[in-house]
C-alpha cells in the first residue's frame, strides 16, 4: 500500500518562544509538510511576528517556505511580550533575516491555498484568530475547502461548564474566535485544559542542552527566558508546551481524545474571551447559533507528547 501523503499545513503564528518550538517540530515531522507560515499579533506585534517567522525559517534553512503577513489590528493590551521577551524570542536580538514576506495577506494566502488543494490544507492557529476570521469573510467557501482548523485556544472542561479564566489567544480577538467556532468548518480546539498538562521540566531542558542538533541548540538560548517567566508567573519549575501540543494534534491525533459540541465565545463584559462549550447531545428543531459542532480536546497523553517533542527537537 502507498504511504499516506504528508498533510499540508499552514501555521498561523505569533513567534513567540513556544511558537518557535512548534515551527521546528513541524519541520521535523514527516507526517506533515509545512507549506506556509502566516503571521499574527499576540506574543508580539504582527510586524515583529513576521520578522521572527522569517528568521526562524532562516535558522532552519527553510527560506523556501512562504511567509504571509497577517492583520495588524492589535492594541497594546493584546500583545503579551512579557512572557516571551521584547523581541518575542527571549531577548536574544538575533540578526534580521534577508528574506521577505510574500505580497499576499495572510487571509488571502489561506484562501488561495485552500482553493488550490480543497480539503487537504490544515491551518494550525497558534495566536488570536483574526486572520482565520478574515479569511472566512473573504471567501465563505473556505469553511468547506479547508481540511481542518486546529487552534490553540480556550479552556474547556468536560462537563460543558465555563472555566473562569479567559485564555490569551481567544481574548486577543473574541469576535474572530466566535466567527471561527461557529463557521461550520472542521475545527479542533486544543485548549488550556489539555496544554497545561504538558510540561517540559528543568531536567528535560538540560537534556536538550546536551544535544548538538541545530534546533535544540537554538531553543536552549531562548528557553531560559520562558523558564524564568514560568517560575515568576506560575511558581513552577518547567514550561507549558502550549503551541507544540496543538501542533502535534495534526502529527498524531491519537495523542488526545476529543468531544464534539458547540463552542461560543463571550464578547462582552468581564467574561469577554471566555469559551462556552455546549456538549449536550440536544437535537434542536431547527439549526441555530448552537448547531455548528466542533471538536474539543478533553484528554491528553501528556508524557507521550513531551517524549515526542524531545525526540524531534534533539
Ligand atoms: O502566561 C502567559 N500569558 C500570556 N500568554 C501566554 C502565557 N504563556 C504562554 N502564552 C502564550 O499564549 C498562548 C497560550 O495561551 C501560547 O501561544 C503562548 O505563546
Amino acid at each position: 500500500m502507498a504511504e499516506p501523503q504528508p498533510k499540508k499545513i499552514i501555521i498561523d503564528t505569533d513567534p513567540g518562544i513556544d511558537d518557535a518550538m512548534a515551527i521546528f517540530l513541524a519541520l521535523r515531522s514527516p507526517e506533515i509538510t509545512v507549506i506556509g507560515l502566516t503571521t499574527i499579533y499576540g506574543n508580539v506585534y504582527t510586524t515583529l511576528a513576521t520578522k521572527n517567522a522569517l528568521h526562524l525559517l532562516e535558522v532552519a534553512g527553510r527560506t523556501d517556505i512562504s511567509v504571509a503577513e497577517g492583520s495588524h489590528k492589535a492594541t497594546k493590551l493584546q500583545v503579551r511580550d512579557f512572557a516571551h521577551g521584547m523581541d518575542g524570542l527571549g531577548n536574544q536580538n538575533f540578526p534580521e533575516s534577508k528574506s521577505k514576506p510574500i505580497e499576499q495577506s495572510a487571509a488571502e494566502y489561506i484562501v488561495e491555498q485552500a482553493n488550490l488543494y480543497p480539503g487537504e490544507v490544515t491551518v494550525v492557529a497558534l495566536g488570536p484568530l483574526t486572520n482565520i476570521a478574515l479569511a472566512i469573510e473573504l471567501d465563505p467557501t473556505l469553511t468547506k475547502n479547508i481540511g481542518q482548523i486546529v487552534l490553540l485556544g480556550g479552556d474547556f472542561s468536560v462537563d460543558g461548564c465555563v472555566n473562569a479564566a479567559a485564555e490569551t489567544n481567544i481574548s486577543g480577538d473574541p469576535e474572530a474566535a466566535d466567527i471561527v467556532f461557529t463557521s461550520g468548518a472542521d475545527v479542533l480546539a486544543v485548549g488550556m485544559n489539555v496544554t497545561r498538562q504538558v510540561i517540559m521540566k528543568d531536567y528535560e531542558r538540560d537534556k536538550l542542552a546536551e544535544s548538538d542538533g541545530i534546533f535544540a541548540k537554538y531553543l536552549c538560548k531562548i528557553l531560559d527566558h520562558y523558564f524564568s517567566y514560568h517560575r515568576h508567573a506560575y511558581n513552577m519549575k518547567g514550561i507549558y508546551l502550549h503551541d507544540p501540543t496543538a501542533l502535534l494534534a495534526t502529527v498524531n491525533p491519537s495523542l488526545m481524545t476529543y468531544m464534539e459540541g458547540v463552542v461560543k465565545v463571550q464578547t462582552t463584559g468581564i467574561t469577554r474571551g471566555v469559551t462556552l462549550f455546549f456538549n449536550n447531545q440536544k437535537r434542536f428543531n431547527e439549526d441555530n447559533e448552537w448547531s455548528n459542532k466542533v471538536k474539543v480536546a478533553v484528554t491528553i497523553d501528556a508524557p507521550a507528547v513531551v517524549k515526542l517533542v524531545m525526540e524531534r527537537l534533539m
